[in-house]
This record gives structure tokens, sequence and C-alpha cells, in this order.
């Protein structure tokens, strides 16, 4: 029997079997550039039975202390194949094998924490009584799985934003078919086989590989989908939103997160902090700093804080130990960031370290004189460039913030406590990070954003709420 890593050819994930498809897709290794894999490429027909297979599993019926148990399993056994998912991670993102690691240990956590909420879903007692006339009457609400759930999910961080969508689903009863990123499909179907391996019944989880938006249409025509939760780029989530009807969709989209940097905070500190969250998974994070605005009398300093930590950076091969970043997701994206970095600088931005490229490598980029009128200041990058601007007063530097399509998460470094919470109560986003960079997460918190950035939130507890529905029950004695 062939491991997972010496199978060469993948099959859709369909009723917990491997299904061949005659059409395959190649899955490179993003720093080689070499192909690791070819995985199956779904047609209609292989979406149909997919989503036949999951409504078929839905009328089964799986109590939530046993959605517990093989959630808790799944877990189990991702941590104890951590290195493997690791190793798979750096040739299928480009990751740095440290922080692949990371992604492996916080996917599990993801899953303990669906698998524990998944025994809190209660919907709530409802004084109807105190109504005129309602005096003999009695109710009640109750949370109800949707159904089957189409998973739609992006390449940066393929396992745990998919942990982030099937471990809450699975927690509260759907059902779900997963289209993973063409680019990163692999981590999705070991993660299938590892449920398999827990006990997940036939059908509750189903992988389809291949075109993004085919697959994509073909699940939007299909009406026994019962929702949509996306995440990946604003284009296609404005896409899934319009064509999803009146079924419910989450989308967890794009940003161009901002970090104010007040002269009150420890400038150094800052400096260090911004970098590590301009740069891990070579900026391609949608919480990745991407604007900062420094107050205009530590700009300088600052900036000479942030080329130093910048460079002190180590970039190559992800497989590396002593690797802190690594390619982009591929060449083209790499030379994208390059295009829109030259084209700053024919703007007048100003570049103080990197501004480089080697195949799909760009080094980390600091950006000074830049402008709200900058396309890397304005569009959402997701490269490892980040942008730094002075501002004079707080109000203008909440406003520099605002000045945006999106809004996922900002941060904000001071010790002004009214201007912090000032901060926290004005900016326009999903999430304010006081004292850090907008790019920190923790996976039970609750995380989404607002404008360009999307609809709903994840996080297990809420992606519960989003994946329920609420019905009432009255009793009239
Ligand atoms: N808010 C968040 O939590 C996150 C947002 N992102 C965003 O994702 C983007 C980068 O990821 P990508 O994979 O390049 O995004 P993408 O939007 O190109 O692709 C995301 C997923 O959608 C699929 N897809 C592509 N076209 C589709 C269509 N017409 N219909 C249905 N599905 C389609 C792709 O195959 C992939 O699985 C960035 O914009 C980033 O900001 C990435 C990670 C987290
Ligand atoms: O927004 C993203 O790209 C990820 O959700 C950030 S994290 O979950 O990897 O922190």
């Amino acid at each position: 029997m062939q491991t997972f890593e010496q199978q060469k050819e993948f099959g859709l994930f369909i009723n917990n079997q491997n299904k061949v498809t005659e059409q395959k897709l190649n899955v490179l290794d993003k720093y080689s550039l070499e192909p690791i894999a070819q995985v199956a490429h779904a047609g209609k027909n292989d979406v149909e039975e997919a989503v036949q297979g999951a409504l078929e599993a839905f009328k089964i019926p799986l109590s939530p202390y046993e959605r517990y148990q093989i959630l808790q399993k799944a877990a189990a056994r991702l941590r104890e194949e951590q290195e493997a998912f690791a190793n798979l991670l750096v040739k299928e993102v480009g990751k740095p094998i440290n922080e692949a690691r990371g992604e492996v240990s916080r996917s599990a956590l993801t899953l303990e924490i669906a698998a524990e909420e998944g025994k809190r879903i209660a919907g709530e007692g409802v004084p109807i009584e105190a109504a005129p006339g309602s005096e003999n009457r009695r109710a009640y609400t109750v949370r109800k799985p949707v159904g089957v759930i189409a998973a739609i999910t992006p390449f940066n961080v393929p396992l745990n934003l998919v942990c982030h969508k099937i471990g809450p689903a699975l927690a509260s009863g759907n059902c779900v078919v997963l289209k993973p990123s063409d680019a990163t499909p692999l981590v999705a179907l070991k993660l299938a086989e590892i449920f398999k391996k827990a006990g997940l019944p036939s059908g509750r989880l189903q992988v389809l590989t291949g075109n993004g938006a085919e697959i994509g249409n073909w699940l939007l025509e299909n009406n026994e989908v019962d929702m949509f939760t996306f995440t990946g780029s604003t284009s296609v989530g404005k896409y899934i939103k319009q064509n999803a009807g009146l079924r419910k969709v989450t989308l967890e989209l794009g940003n161009n997160s901002a970090s104010i940097v007040h002269h009150d905070t420890n400038i150094q500190a800052a400096a260090k902090a911004v970098a590590q969250k301009s740069f891990n998974n070579a900026g391609q994070v949608c919480i990745s700093v991407q604007r900062v605005f420094v107050h205009q009398s530590i700009h300088d300093e600052f900036v000479q804080h942030l080329r130093a930590a910048t460079e002190s950076i180590q970039v190559g091969d992800p497989g590396k130990e002593t690797t802190d970043v690594g390619p982009m997701i591929s060449e083209e994206a790499a030379q994208r960031v390059e295009d829109w970095v030259e084209e700053a600088v024919q703007e007048g931005a100003k570049v103080q370290v990197g501004g480089r490229r080697k195949e799909a490598v760009f080094y980390p980029t600091v950006l000074t004189n830049v402008t709200e009128k900058m396309r890397v200041s304005y569009d959402e990058v997701f490269g490892p460039v980040v942008c730094v601007e002075s501002y004079t007063e707080e109000e203008e530097s909440i406003q520099k913030v605002n000045n945006s399509d999106y809004g996922l998460q900002a941060g904000i470094f001071t010790n002004d406590l009214n201007f912090a919470l000032q901060a926290a109560e004005e900016i326009e986003v999903g999430g304010v990070i006081i004292n850090d960079t907008p790019g920190y997460r923790v996976d039970h918190m609750p995380y989404g954003g607002v404008k360009n950035s999307g609809t709903g939130k994840e996080g297990p507890k809420y992606a519960i709420e989003e994946m329920t529905e609420e019905k009432l029950i009255v009793w009239n004695r």
C-alpha cells in the first residue's frame, strides 16, 4: 500500500472513495516549480455525484457527541502526522517549514475548538407568555444545520482555512462539499483521508479538485447546495454572492491591512512586529501588514528599524529550517508584485530594501514616500511589500486607515489609551488589534471583515452560528 507521499496521482474524494478522472491537474512544488503530483479534474457529473452523496449522508443521523469524537480523532491524527503535513505545505505552498508546522498545529486546534463548540449548540427560551393573551403558551428556539455546504478555499493557508470550514460545518451536523484551491489541493485530500480514518461517515465530506470557476458554477447551479462559505479574492466572492440566490453566503475576502505607529510606542519593537507580519508566508496573508502610518516625528527612526529587521530576514528554500520567507505561489504572482512596485517607484515611491525578484521569489520590500493613489497602497498586494506613510494628527491617521475599500483588521501601536480606544471605535474594520499588528489572529476569535473584505464571521463558535438556522417552537398548552 502506497503512502500518501508516495502517491503521484490522486482522485476526487467522493463518498469516502477516490475517484480518478481522465482529465488531470498538475500540482507544482512552488520552489523548484517541478510537478509533484496530479489530481483529478472534476466534471459536472462528479459535482452532482458529490452533492447527492452529501445530501444522502445528511439524512443519516450523526449525534453531536459522535461529531465531537470524530473531530477530536481527526485533530489527534493531524498532530501525529504534523511533520508529513508540514512537508506537504512546504512543497504545495512554498511555506517555510517552521511556519508550515505552525499551520498544522493551529489546524488541529481549530478542529478541537470546533469539536467543543459542537457540544454547545443551543437555542434559547423565549418568554412568549409575557404577551397578553399568550399566558398559556411556551416557546423556545433550536439551532438546526443548514444541510449541504459548499466550501471554497484559497491557496495561502490551505490546511487551517479548510479546517475553519470543515470543522464548524461537521460539528454543527452539516455535510461539506469542499473545493480547495487548484494550486494547493493535496493537503485537503490528505485531510479527507484523516477524517475517513477518524470514522466520518461516507458523504459527510466530499473533496472536489479541478478548475475553480467551473466547479464553482456547477455548485452555484445545484439547488441541493444550501450554503456557500468562501475564502478568497473579493472579485470571486462578489460573483458567488451575486449568483447564490437566497442561499446563505459567508465571504472571507481581501484586505490591505493597516497599522498605525504612534510616537509614544517602542519603535524598534513595533518595527520588528511589522516586519514579521508583513513578510510571513511571503506576504500572502489577507491580514498581512501592507500600509503603515507612522507619526512624522518618528518616521525616519521607524524606517531605519524596519529596514534592519527586513534585511535580517532569511529568504530562500522553504525546506530549510533557517528560511523565514520562501517563494510566492507562482512566478506570475511574483511578477505582478514586481510590476506594482516598479509602478509605485515611477510614481515617486522609494525602495528602502528589497524590490527585486528571482523566479517565484520576491524579496521582502519596504517602500517609503508612498501615497494613497499608488496601487501598492490602495489595492491588495498579497505579497511581501509594506508601504510606509507618515501622519501628523491622530485623526489624520484614522482617516488614512479608513481610506480603503477593504475592512478586515487593523492595528495600532500606542500607549495613549484615549487614542487607542478612539481608533478602535472609529476604524472601519472587523477587528482592531491594539499594540500589535492587524496580522494577529487566534483560531477561536471572531474573524471577518466589512466593506470589500466580506460578510460573516469565522472562528468555530461564530461559523457555527452562520452554518445553522434558528427555529422557533411555540407550544399552546
Ligand atoms: N479573509 C480571509 O480570511 C482570507 C482571504 N484571502 C484572499 O484570497 C485571495 C488569495 O487567494 P486565491 O486562492 O488566489 O483567491 P481566488 O479567489 O483566486 O481563489 C479562491 C478559491 O476560489 C476558487 N475560484 C476561483 N474562481 C472561482 C469562481 N469563479 N467560482 C468559484 N470559485 C472560484 C479557486 O479555485 C480557489 O479555490 C486574496 O485576495 C486574499 O485576500 C486569503 C486568505 C484568507
Ligand atoms: O487571513 C488569512 O490569510 C489567514 O486567515 C490568516 S491566518 O489564519 O493564517 O492567521
